[in-house]
């Protein structure tokens, strides 16, 4: 499978999939404002100046646009629709649900059912024992395909006048490789060696099509930038009322301050400079345990500070280990490798060691694929302590013999749930049984996640030593309580109006709003710029550049909504996300947890607004109830009502079959300690105190 999730990155075509609002300013408006003519000269500053790209961008960005006029008498319908209710009204709106939404009818041109085909979060519909396991892995980091026999379900929005279409380009790209979820396109057209891809496809420019040639740019040097934070929020202290069970044998006690951690100077300087000034409670019990020598598995809510949880006592490690300079060679021997599920994210983990490690020896690295192989190795040779990659990329680095193993000393998995799941569970066994990997009696493996079911929790086993602990930080896998969480009942065909109206009540607020497909995610993104709502996208369609691209744009506010899929769920850090929107429900519960958690972070408060319909989110209803009451939020009666029905109709369709795991489910082991503590208490090791 490729490098990270919902990727199979080979089959993309290189290009974009719309020219959102924010680019408006790059184009000059036709006579009647309905196509956008393009300058040489602002097409060349987007992109490599490819004239193929170029005309598909343009033909499909005025193909948008008439998609706008595709059903007037739906847009009168907005028009003249009023927005009491709406998004202001929250709860209430909830109990009263939309299943008499006048919105539904007659709108069957306006959208279409999904096929599963460009679902990006299939994998977690199966999550861990789906019938994905036949998915052979390929890593496919270094090439793109543009054409040839596989199908790829690029988007193009085709304009056909009213009642145009929006149409999947089957047949445009090729590829192979690349995990897909459940009923995408698996295409192994290079045979079942997952040693291979880029060394054969990609640097080596055989036919597997053109490299990879993206170089993302280099991170901001100026201290400033390097140590730029948002502020924490009002709900921050509440954190030390979340209660905390930490279970296994000799449970180190927790820490309390920053200071009682005893790091090094430059290490608390560089803490100070982050503004952190009070650590959270999965800081206070991990950064011990870590501390301490111990395998670690952490589970605490969205936004709770894992990050620095690992990195911290990790760096504190290294620091008072001697770690040595970094130093240009050509077999790096990292001390650290640190792998998540997405490109972004790792990204992100990356700034985040940069960060801790100013003004330290320690060289921070990330790889991730979608950007040039080369580029990966070049970052690498000039020095390489912490190592942080997707999966994919980090075994073609390993395999190209420019990462050494023996000098692991620290693993982690963040996202550890995901990244252990069919999906990169099989990727994960391989990278530490690699030749060389230190075993894990002799590494530290750490994993780290808001949401662990338990048979991943069981597969965990065989990564860490059998004494490892387990923290869990509130209810393991539940909501983070300072997003306020809001189910509306929507059918499928007025989701868009909904959206919309919800867009306008926000109004200059940053949003991301989470759809199932990466089709669907273009669609929506193009349909809001038609509506005026600036917009851009992320998805595993797009080029590397692009998401780069988009998520700055949404960063930096140029773009107030970012339409996602699921490849955006979780771990993404971004300031000031007031709100999510799940246009979409995902398939799972947790995959629910980790959407709505891209807001309310840090002791700030969010709201998510998810559409639920009836028809096809039905059994997410128990699952739902089960998450709101736990966080204490209102839960809609029609909501309770579904649940319940399902209940005593013998149907439990959750999703997830451990959805109401809170323990470590080592329970069983009669030997097993636990100890529970508000997180604002030192707590001391329990003695032999039977879990049970
Ligand atoms: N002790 C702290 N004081 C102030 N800010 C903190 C502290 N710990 C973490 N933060 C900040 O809180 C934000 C969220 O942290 P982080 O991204 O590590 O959360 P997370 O628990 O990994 O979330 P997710 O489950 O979504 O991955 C970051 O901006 C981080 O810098």
């Amino acid at each position: 499978m490729g490098d990270e999730d919902w990727e199979a990155e080979i089959i993309k075509p290189r290009m974009s999939s719309y020219v959102p609002v924010f680019e408006k300013d790059r184009y000059s408006s036709g006579a009647n404002g309905d196509t956008f003519n393009r300058t040489l000269a602002s097409l060349s500053e987007m992109d490599d100046g490819s004239s193929r790209r170029d005309h598909f961008m343009r033909s499909r960005f005025a193909a948008g646009r008439s998609l706008g006029n595709r059903d007037p008498g739906e847009s009168n319908t907005r028009e003249n629709t009023s927005t009491v209710g709406g998004f202001r009204v929250g709860r209430s709106f909830g109990n009263r649900g939309f299943s008499n939404n006048k919105f539904e009818e007659g709108d069957s041109s306006g959208f279409w059912r999904e096929s599963n085909n460009d679902r990006e979060d299939n994998q977690t519909r199966n999550r861990g024992f789906s019938k994905r396991g036949d998915s052979k892995y390929e890593q496919d980091e270094g090439t793109q395909h543009t054409g040839g026999i596989f199908g790829s379900r690029r988007l193009a929005l085709t304009g056909v006048g009213k009642g145009d279409t929006y149409q999947s380009r089957s047949g445009s790209g090729s590829g192979r490789g690349g995990y897909k979820g459940l009923n995408e396109e698996i295409i192994t057209g290079s045979g079942k060696n997952s040693w291979k891809s880029e060394a054969k496809g990609g640097e080596s420019g055989d036919t597997q099509g053109p490299k990879v040639t993206y170089i993302p740019p280099p991170p901001p040097e100026d201290e400033n930038s390097i140590f730029a934070h948002y502020q924490t929020g009002i709900n921050f202290d509440k954190y030390d009322a979340i209660l905390v069970e930490v279970s296994g044998h000799d449970v180190p006690p927790a820490i309390l301050t920053f200071e009682e951690a005893n790091l090094c100077q430059t290490l608390n300087s560089n803490i100070a400079k982050a503004g952190y000034t009070k650590l959270t409670p999965v800081q206070k019990y991990s950064i011990p345990i870590i501390l301490g020598g111990r395998d670690l598995m952490a589970c605490a809510q969205t936004g709770s500070g894992k990050t620095a949880a690992f990195l911290l006592p990790i760096l504190a490690h290294m620091m008072r280990d001697g770690v040595t300079a970094s130093r240009f060679k050509e077999l790096q021997e990292p001390e650290c490798i640190i792998v998540a599920p997405t490109r972004e994210l790792i990204s992100q983990i990356y700034l985040e060691a940069r960060k801790f490690s100013f003004g330290t020896c320690v060289r921070a690295v990330a790889i991730y694929g979608g950007t040039q192989l080369g580029h990966s190795i070049r970052q690498i040779v000039q020095g390489c302590n912490i190592l942080c990659a997707t999966p994919g990329r980090l075994m073609d680095i390993i395999r190209k013999e420019k990462i050494g193993l023996r000098q692991v000393k620290y693993i982690v998995l963040d996202e550890a749930d995901r990244m252990l799941d069919m999906g990169f569970g099989p990727e994960m066994k391989k990278l530490i049984s690699c030749p060389g990997m230190p075993s894990k009696e002799q590494r530290q493996t750490l994993m780290f996640s808001a949401t662990f079911p338990e048979e991943i929790q069981r597969l965990a086993g065989e990564f860490l030593k059998s004494d490892y602990l387990f923290v869990a930080v509130g209810q393991v896998g539940g909501a983070c309580r300072d997003v306020q969480q809001t189910i509306l009942q929507v059918g499928q065909y007025s989701k868009r109006e909904k959206l919309v109206e919800i867009l306008r009540n926000i109004g200059d607020e940053r949003t991301m709003v989470f759809v199932e497909t990466k089709k669907k995610a273009d669609f929506i993104a193009t349909f809001l710029c038609q509506e005026k709502i600036s917009t851009t996208s992320i998805h595993g369609d797009r080029e590397q550049r692009e998401r780069e691209q988009a998520l700055g744009d949404f960063r930096c506010g140029k773009c107030l909504a970012l339409v996602a899929t699921s490849v955006a769920a979780r771990g993404l850090d971004i300031e000031n996300v007031q709100h999510v929107i799940n246009f979409d429900l995902p398939s799972t519960i947790d995959e629910y947890v980790h959407r709505i958690g891209r807001t309310g972070r840090c002791g700030n408060t969010g709201r998510a607004i998810s559409f639920f319909d009836p028809e096809s989110d039905g059994h997410l209803a128990q699952p739902l109830v089960k998450v709101l009451s736990d966080a204490q939020q209102d839960v809609p009666a029609w909501l309770e009502e579904m649940a319940f029905s399902i209940y005593v109709t013998g149907f439990s369709g959750s999703t997830r079959g451990n959805m109401f795991v809170s323990i470590d489910t080592r329970k069983g082991k009669s030997s097993l300690n636990t100890a529970r503590f508000s997180s604002s208490q030192a707590p001391n090791p329990v003695d032999d105190e039977s879990w049970d």
